[in-house]
């Protein structure tokens, strides 16, 4: 991990109130500890900003052999070199299922409070449902409420935050997430050999007892939301991340050449971003993407983030092939790099800088 992860809080204190409650009680006026006082960026309306170009890839073309797939890698390194994200499609899931997926998400936030609250999380903890953990009194809050779960390794789900209700939801997460398992392998590899790397050479590092955690992320309107942000800009710990987005409502956007773009939405796609720890495998070759996520006004957001990490046990650090005279290493090697990512993140930092060279 970094040197010197920010000093933990003396005590972390838990939002007794979930803003779903909150927006219903207060109708959508933000208090000030979700509020950024000189508003939320440059613009009021993002609505006007420009839409992000981001490369179309197909899974199943890149997990065919390298002289079929040429070209589908070469996309591959420009997207992770340039933007640090692709669309993906033809990844092995319907449209239909995708659907079940964002139904069921809908459905549990829509659960009444007293069901969700048997699944909240504990003060200090990561997994369940809740909001932010609050870890100084100068955080700004992030404008949603979320469902936090650990879903592989397997042997460590914790499935008394997995909801019973509605009735497939565990069901529909085991095969969403065992299939998303099967896309983080074909993209690993790709990864290696759009970098003219030995195919595994990711996906060792990234190890047979990988993480991946998912996180369903629930953004009502607000009607002042020029002043609140849904999850603050940041970048992801995972090596990649699978975002499957609200099919009629934006609010991801990503910063490219210090410029705010929308992410536009492409229903069957995947949205695939590379995390720190791919920055880092890479050598930084591939950049880890700066994102946020905007409020609408009137319509309530859904999405679902799955974040895949490597083994906390395994070290991560750019690897071999990627490292030269003229190249030197750009970053140290770090175990257990999600491990104290969130520390960071609440206070709107990251992890990686404390690991550059
Ligand atoms: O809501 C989204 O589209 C993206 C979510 C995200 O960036 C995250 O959960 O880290
Ligand atoms: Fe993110």
């Amino acid at each position: 991990m970094a040197d010197h992860p920010p000093s933990p809080p003396a005590k972390a204190e838990p939002i007794s109130e979930c803003l779903q409650e909150l927006v219903a009680n207060k109708g959508g006026e933000p208090p000030g500890r979700y509020c950024y006082k000189d508003g939320v960026g440059e613009v009021l309306d993002t609505s006007s900003l420009p839409l992000m170009k981001i490369p179309i890839i197909d899974i199943g073309l890149l997990a065919s052999p390298t002289s079929i797939c040429r070209e589908e890698l070469e996309k591959l390194h420009s997207a992770l070199s340039s933007c640090g994200c692709f669309m993906s499609i033809n990844h092995g899931m319907t449209s239909s299922f995708l659907d079940e997926v964002r139904l069921a998400t809908k459905k549990f936030f829509a659960l009444p409070m007293e069901e969700k609250q048997k699944y909240a999380r504990e003060v200090d903890a990561m997994e369940g449902y809740g909001n932010d953990m609050i870890l100084s009194e100068d955080q700004v809050l992030d404008w949603n409420d979320r469902l936090y779960l650990l879903a592989s390794p397997e042997d460590q789900r914790q499935l008394r935050y997995w909801p019973e209700s509605p009735a497939n939801f565990r069901e529909t997460l085991f095969e969403y997430t065992s299939k998303l398992r099967l896309i983080t392998e074909v993209v690993l590899k790709a990864m290696a050999r759009s970098l003219n790397l030995e195919n595994n050479c990711f996906l060792d590092k990234y190890g047979a007892r990988a993480i991946m955690q998912a996180r369903f992320n629930f953004f009502p309107p607000c009607s002042r939301h020029h002043l609140v942000l849904g999850l603050k800009s940041h970048s992801d710990g995972s090596v990649i991340t699978i975002v499957l987005q609200d099919k009629e409502v934006e609010g991801l956007q990503f910063l490219k050449d210090d410029q705010w773009f929308r992410v536009p939405i492409i229903p069957e796609a995947l949205l695939i971003n590379i995390g720190e720890q791919a920055e880092i495998l890479s050598n930084g070759l591939f950049k880890s993407p700066i994102h946020r996520v905007v409020i609408n006004p009137e319509r309530e957001r859904f999405s679902l983030a799955v974040f895949c990490s490597p083994d906390p046990d395994n070290e991560i650090e750019p690897v071999d092939g990627l490292v030269s005279k003229t190249r030197p290493r750009q970053y140290k090697k770090v175990k257990n790099y999600v491990g104290n990512y969130f520390q960071y993140y609440q206070r709107g930092k990251s992890p990686i800088e404390a690991l550059k060279t």
